[in-house]
């Protein structure tokens, strides 16, 4: 969340509203004197709004900032039976996501996919002689694979598998198919609900989605790390990164735009309008960029320390980025995918890469596509600058919106061809 503006200094007039009265979305803790605390439903008079996102509010006779992503216009009388959806009762969705993780389909597509799971593999490997009388925690460990390769590969004292879903029960009969009890153990718990005997020495996981974020089990890790990682302990992965590039992308917009040009012989342009707000408004997961496609050298835009990652920083993240355009061609969109590191537990020793970009064997996320409206041609030395920032959903957790706001200066023309674009498109 970006600092809100000084009240003190804004003049009268400036955001001065008549108290508008507001619903919160989800519970906030203000940070410092300034900002207020509110849990959701409660009820927020808004005095002022000095800025698209922090308003001057009250609650409960307590005056302060909010955000205004979390709040929602409060429905009139007749419209308030639909108010619960304001605090959904499941914002995790924990049902339906515990549920998919059940069933074998995301698993088999996890474990088929070699680049992913043979560098879990590596770390192991290569760190088979430090992990010795080591105690691990597997946080999400699934069908347990990652806890089985440290019970194969290396000699650590205990390794606590942690799985939410029902696929747990399976893992303990994986563990014992594959000799391995003495070493794991499976524990069926939610990991910010999981009650450990000890510390661990080393937090491994698989947490990385969409986008790097996506689903967010990023949290759980982290309030793991919080609870279990002994001091000086190590976590797999140990950093990540979110890369980004303008690109081009004339397939799928062939596939989704220019079709409607003229199919069968005839004009159906009038519903490019239609098919520019049905697809290119949300990001195009599983998409594969091919390096030609880069118009600019890509930039890691975020970077993520999992050891100094704070849970309430993942509200919004930002990162700014300046593309030197180095091939002629139409800018249709931007492209992002994550590398995550794993450090060595020696010190000094080989850090293990997991890439999920273009010039990597490709993984099963592949990577995310955001789409502009509508193509822009660039040239050799045109500039493209601005911010990506990813805004947490505050009801839905596991969601977030992806803005990106960008100018492009061409070198060509003689006057600054500054134009101003912003893209925000949302999770679905
Ligand atoms: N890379 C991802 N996007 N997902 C791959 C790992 C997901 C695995 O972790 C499990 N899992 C996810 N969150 C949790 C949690 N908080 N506690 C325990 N297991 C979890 C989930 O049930 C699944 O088996």
């Amino acid at each position: 969340m970006s600092k809100q503006p000084d009240m003190q200094t804004e003049t009268e007039d400036e955001g001065d509203v008549s108290p508008e009265e507001y619903v919160a979305l989800s519970d906030f803790t203000g940070a410092g004197s300034d900002q207020l605390t509110f849990s959701c439903g409660d009820r927020l008079l808004v005095h002022a709004k000095p800025s698209s996102e922090w308003w001057w509010a009250e609650v409960r006779e307590v005056i302060g900032y909010a955000p205004a992503s979390y709040l929602r216009e409060r429905a009139t009388d007749e419209e308030e039976e639909g108010e619960d959806d304001a605090c959904p009762d499941d914002p995790w969705q924990d049902e339906e996501y515990f549920g998919s993780y059940g069933t074998l389909r995301l698993h088999l597509e996890m474990l088929s996919d070699k680049s992913r799971t043979e560098a879990y593999r590596q770390v192991i490997l290569s760190n088979s002689a430090s992990l010795r009388n080591k105690v691990v925690m597997d946080l999400g460990c699934g069908t347990g694979i990652i806890s089985l390769f440290c019970a194969q590969l290396a000699e650590p004292s205990l390794v606590y598998a942690v799985e939410a879903s029902s696929m747990a029960d399976y893992t303990r009969q994986l563990v014992k198919q594959n000799g391995c009890e003495e070493v794991v153990t499976v524990l069926q718990a939610r990991a910010e609900e999981v009650e450990l005997p000890e510390q661990v020495d080393v937090l491994v996981s698989e947490w990385m989605g969409n986008c790097l974020l996506f689903e967010f089990m990023v949290e759980s890790v982290l309030q793991a790390r919080d609870c279990w990682l002994r001091e000086g302990g190590v976590m797999w992965p140990s950093s990540a990164a979110l890369t980004l590039v303008p690109c081009q992308a004339h397939s799928y917009y062939e596939e989704k735009m220019a079709f409607w040009e003229r199919p069968y012989g005839l004009d159906f342009t009038p519903l490019q309008p239609l098919a520019q707000q049905e697809f290119f408004t949300k990001p195009k997961f599983s998409h594969l960029i091919e390096p030609a496609d880069c118009l600019a050298t890509p930039s890691d835009v975020i970077l993520l320390d999992m050891y100094t990652l704070q849970v309430k920083d993942l509200e919004e993240i930002k990162g700014q980025f300046h593309f030197c355009v180095d091939k002629p061609g139409s800018f249709h969109g931007f492209t992002a995918w994550f590398t995550v590191h794993f450090d060595s537990l020696e010190t000094g020793g080989a850090t293990v890469e997991l890439n999920t970009g273009p010039h990597a064997e490709p993984t099963h996320w592949k990577q995310t596509l955001f789409m502009l409206d509508k193509p822009v041609s660039v040239c050799v030395g045109d500039s493209i600058s601005g911010t990506i920032a990813l805004h947490r959903n505050p009801i839905w957790r596991r969601h977030m919106t992806v803005s990106l706001d960008w100018n492009i200066h061409s070198s060509t023309e003689a006057t600054e061809n500054c134009k101003a674009n912003t893209l925000t498109l949302h999770y679905a």
